[in-house]
């Protein structure tokens, strides 16, 4: 068939109105957002407007429940009359509570939302309570617990907290009891028995979400409990733990629903510090709880200063930092420095020992005892840092913490948030300081790319940090749906404090240059990492490529900004590519990019500007781009530069030699162990040379393809470039694991604080770091759990047991070690979700869990999958060593 010129005008023109389509439905999704956002924003104003004229509304709650009709569940089910009505204390058990406040517990008062909570639960409502860290959210089912008849189930999500109230209650003379992995058959009968038991001694007992699933014995006991109306409240702590879109989902906490199945007329109390309005939504469905009240007191604590600090790329520097404020502003006053890893943990209390700070490492592979005991010692006060991984979170109440620094960001709003909270719980001014670096997003990326919506939050918690105009509390606040009252704030954060202490630039041209470096790369079937695009955008790099780009005069930090920034809004996004040993990323372009190909777009930025010079850098940036627009979008070989840009590239070129075309990828691995430096520098130099060899003659493609790519024609069939890393930077991580915080026992300070990590427990099965060979592949699975580290290496080692093997064996082998590696690390990963649980014997029950979370297809169930994987690798273990 003729496709004459007429018909590729045609053509053209259709591709021009899809790009333009295209470009248009971006900015349709973009408003939508917008409209969107600011619907929510004019229905909480309309909230805040209508709470105002509400001449009835009580003193005792207003200040602190602000947004509590954002859930409109409760206006809903209940007036606000009503809803007033439960502030008050003319209820049958109203004596009762003031009496066990006073008497049992000691407290001369109630806080805001507690009493309106009690009286709710006592009056048999379902109740969603989302109080702010350290207010006392657990009294709200402790107190109707001794107030009640019958038990008081709770369920916790971790072995640490129910031990510190189960001791807590003792030592006030509640009575209360948990079952768990280490109750001995004696106890749990005990238990079990008083459940049915109208004079049983305890109020209130304590399980995890797990005891709930598996314990048929349990359930069955609480069942006659209910008919015999012996069970007298549900309280659900950590409630946010069921939601996938929580910051700590458990998926154990999804099987709850039961709960309210079998015991509908229980009432069910739900308690967070941390969750959004989707968030509660999701658990109300899961809990199977129609309707529940929802109680929210503002998430403002007035009494912490949030601020953020830009980390030191030299790590030194950071350390100084914060051993100096420590030093200086908080001398002999307790405090907490979360760190990202363990390694992190160990070398961060280190090096502040070496400066005289008495800290102590914290984090979930220590031993038990060790990590009871440095607890233990800073409670006491006798430790004044403890260096933290997340691992010390959930349930630490020491009163007097003055400050709390991240050493790295946090994973989340959620996440810091919580672990901010730990800061100030007697009221007190405290601080809680973030330190900020470009790397630590792509090491905190790498850990949460397996959660579903782990990205999306550490890019929030990321534009928190970013942020230099907006109120750090604002910022909270629209995160967790609150109105937000700017004074709300009093100048507890750094924004508010420093007020102007930025610029706004327009950065369309620097965006347009990252775009034009990344399509550049790509044509050159290049990948660039994030280290590599900042390199790449301030003139490092091939010399080939950097003659087809723009370089920037801006500063590494705007530059770095700049990046973030485009990532945070969708104009670049991440790449992650896997092996079984270590997720790389790749910077590539978002949804957004396309937008910057229109001229009308524009794109501004709020940048923090102390100094002149870094702010004519960019204005001198910006003037040069300008001059530049239209003359070339792609330079020529022959070009002269200009200006202080030529000056950066002559400057470059006289480097050129030492430049290679090389990939830096960052990398997490917690399969293997830390390497030494010199065996990580021979992987480099082995793979440089191989990479040596290849060069020239890839450099002649690459001329090749440029040229071809100039005039717009696709060389058919050509080869792409195998991605080497050349420098691998080897990340210790920790994934966001919670485990068990051991019972005092009144043992001393662990005689050498910072552990070695000489018997370090990987948290994947350790194994070599080069790439798997054919030769040596057999699939060498661990006949110990996944968590284990100490696989055995059954493969044929020596060339002549490699000879027998055939060529395709060998490479199956190879596939399918690839394979399993990849399945064990995800089954490692979700593993961790369960640390806090009982340890069970057998391979079997030891992955069961996490093949939950995993996608199986249908039909499959995990015992079958389980088994299959077994069966699969014995078999070609037996091929192979035939
Ligand atoms: N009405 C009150 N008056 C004074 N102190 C109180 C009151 N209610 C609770 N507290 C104290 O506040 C502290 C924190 O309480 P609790 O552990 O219940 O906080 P929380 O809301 O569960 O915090 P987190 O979510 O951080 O664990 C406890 O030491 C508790 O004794």
């Amino acid at each position: 068939m003729d496709c004459g010129g007429g018909n590729n005008d045609v053509q053209a023109e259709l591709d021009s109105v899809e790009a333009e389509l295209d470009l248009v439905e971006l900015q349709i999704a973009d408003l939508l957002q917008k409209q969107s956002e600011l619907t929510a924003r004019k229905n909480a104003l309309l909230c805040q407007l209508e709470e105002a004229c509400d001449a009835a509304h009580p003193s005792a709650s207003s200040s602190s429940s602000s947004s509590s009709s954002k859930a409109s569940g409760d206006v809903s089910v209940m007036s606000k009359q009503e809803m007033q009505r439960y502030d008050g204390a003319d209820f049958e058990w109203s004596k009762d509570v003031e009496q066990h406040l006073k008497d049992s517990f000691h407290l001369s008062k109630f806080r805001p939302l507690q009493l309106r909570a009690i009286n709710l639960t006592l009056a048999g409502r379902d109740l969603f309570l989302v109080m702010p860290t350290g207010r006392g959210k657990s009294l709200c089912y402790q107190l109707p617990a001794v107030c009640s008849k019958g038990v008081t189930l709770v369920i916790t999500p971790l072995l640490s907290l129910m031990e510190d109230q189960v001791m807590f209650l003792k030592s006030i003379d509640v009575s209360a009891v948990m079952l768990n992995s280490s109750s001995s058959k004696e106890h749990a009968k005990t238990v079990l028995a008083g459940l049915t038991d109208p004079k049983a001694s305890f109020k209130l007992l304590y399980v995890t979400p797990e005891k709930i699933a598996k314990s048929k014995l349990l359930m069955s006991r609480l069942e006659k409990a209910y008919n015999a109306n012996l069970l007298s409240r549900i309280a659900v702590d950590e409630v946010h733990c069921c939601s996938q879109w929580g910051h700590d989902f458990r998926p154990d906490y999804k099987l709850l629903g039961i709960l309210k199945r079998q015991f509908p007329k229980v009432p069910l109390l739900g308690l967070t510090a941390t969750a959004t309005s989707s968030v509660l939504k999701d658990c109300e469905k899961i809990l199977c709880v129609s309707q529940p009240i929802v109680l929210t007191a503002s998430f403002n604590r007035t009494n912490l200063h949030y601020e953020v600090r830009i980390k030191d790329s030299d790590n030194e520097a950071s350390i100084n930092d914060i051993a100096s404020t420590i030093k200086n502003r908080y001398k002999d006053q307790s405090g907490i420095v979360y760190v990202f890893s363990q390694k992190d943990a160990e070398s961060v209390a280190s090096e502040l020992q070496n400066r005289d700070i008495l800290a102590y490492p914290y984090h979930a592979h220590m031993d038990p005892v060790d990590k009871s005991r440095v607890h233990r010692k800073w409670t006491a006060g006798k430790i004044q840092v403890v260096v933290a991984t997340v691992a010390f979170g959930m349930g630490i109440d020491k009163s007097n913490v003055r400050f709390v620094i991240h050493h790295t960001i946090s994973k989340s709003i959620e996440n810091y948030y919580q672990e901010s909270g730990r800061a100030g719980r007697d009221d007190r001014p405290a601080d809680c300081i973030v330190y900020y670096g470009f790397s630590d997003i792509f090491r905190i990326s790498t850990m949460v790319v397996m959660e579903s919506v782990g990205q999306q939050k550490l890019l929030l918690m990321v534009d928190y940090c970013q942020n230099v105009d907006r109120c750090r509390r604002s910022i909270m606040a629209v995160h967790f749906d609150e109105v937000w009252d700017n004074k709300g704030c009093n100048q507890m954060c750094d924004v508010c404090r420093n007020q102007k202490d930025f610029s706004t630039m327009d950065i369309t041209q620097h965006a347009r240059q990252v775009v034009q470096i990344i399509e550049v790369a790509s044509s050159m079937d290049e990948k660039l990492t994030p280290l590599k695009l900042v390199e790449a955008w301030m003139g490092k790099g091939p010399a080939k490529r950097r003659k087809l780009i723009e370089t920037t005069t801006l500063s590494r930090q705007q530059v770095e900004a700049v990046i973030v920034y485009l990532l945070v809004k969708g104009y670049l996004k991440e790449d992650f590519s896997f092996t079984p040993y270590t997720t790389y990323i790749y910077m590539k372009l978002g949804h957004k990019a396309p937008l910057l190909k229109s001229q009308t777009h524009t794109l501004s930025m709020k940048m923090k500007m102390k100094t002149t010079e870094s702010g004519s850098a960019v204005k001198a940036a910006i003037a040069k781009n300008k001059t530049k627009e239209g003359k070339r979008s792609v330079q020529s070989a022959g070009d002269a530069p200009v200006g202080q840009a030529a000056k950066e590239t002559s400057a470059v070129k006289a480097n050129e030699e030492e430049v290679d075309i090389t990939f830096d990828p960052v990398v997490m691995d917690n399969s293997c162990p830390p390497q030494p430096k010199q065996k990580l520098f021979k992987e480099q130099r082995n793979l440089s040379r191989k990479q040596d060899s290849e060069t020239d003659k890839w450099a002649e493609r690459i001329k090749k393809q440029l040229a071809d790519r100039h005039g717009e024609e696709e060389e058919e069939g050509k080869k792409k470039r195998p991605i080497m890393p050349q420098h691998v930077v080897h990340v210790d991580v920790e994934i966001n694991t919670v485990d068990n915080v051991g019972v005092c026992d009144g043992e001393e300070t662990p005689a050498h604080p910072v552990k070695p990590c000489s018997k370090r427990k990987s948290t994947t099965p350790q194994r070599a770091r080069r790439k798997p060979r054919a030769h040596a592949a057999a699939p060498d699975v661990p006949s110990q759990s996944p968590g284990c580290d100490t696989a055995t290496n059954t493969a044929p080692s020596s060339p002549s047991q490699a000879s027998i093997m055939s060529e395709t064996a060998a490479e199956e082998l190879c596939h399918l070690r690839n394979y399993y590696s990849k399945q064990l690390r995800r089954i490692n990963y979700i593993s961790h979700e369960y640390l806090g649980q009982p340890a069970q014997p057998g391979v079997l029950a030891c992955i069961r869990e996490p093949l939950r979370s995993l996608r199986l297809p249908s039909r499959v169930t995990i015992s079958q999958t389980a088994r299959s994987l077994w069966t699969r690798v014995s078999g070609r273990r037996k091929l192979v060593h035939r």
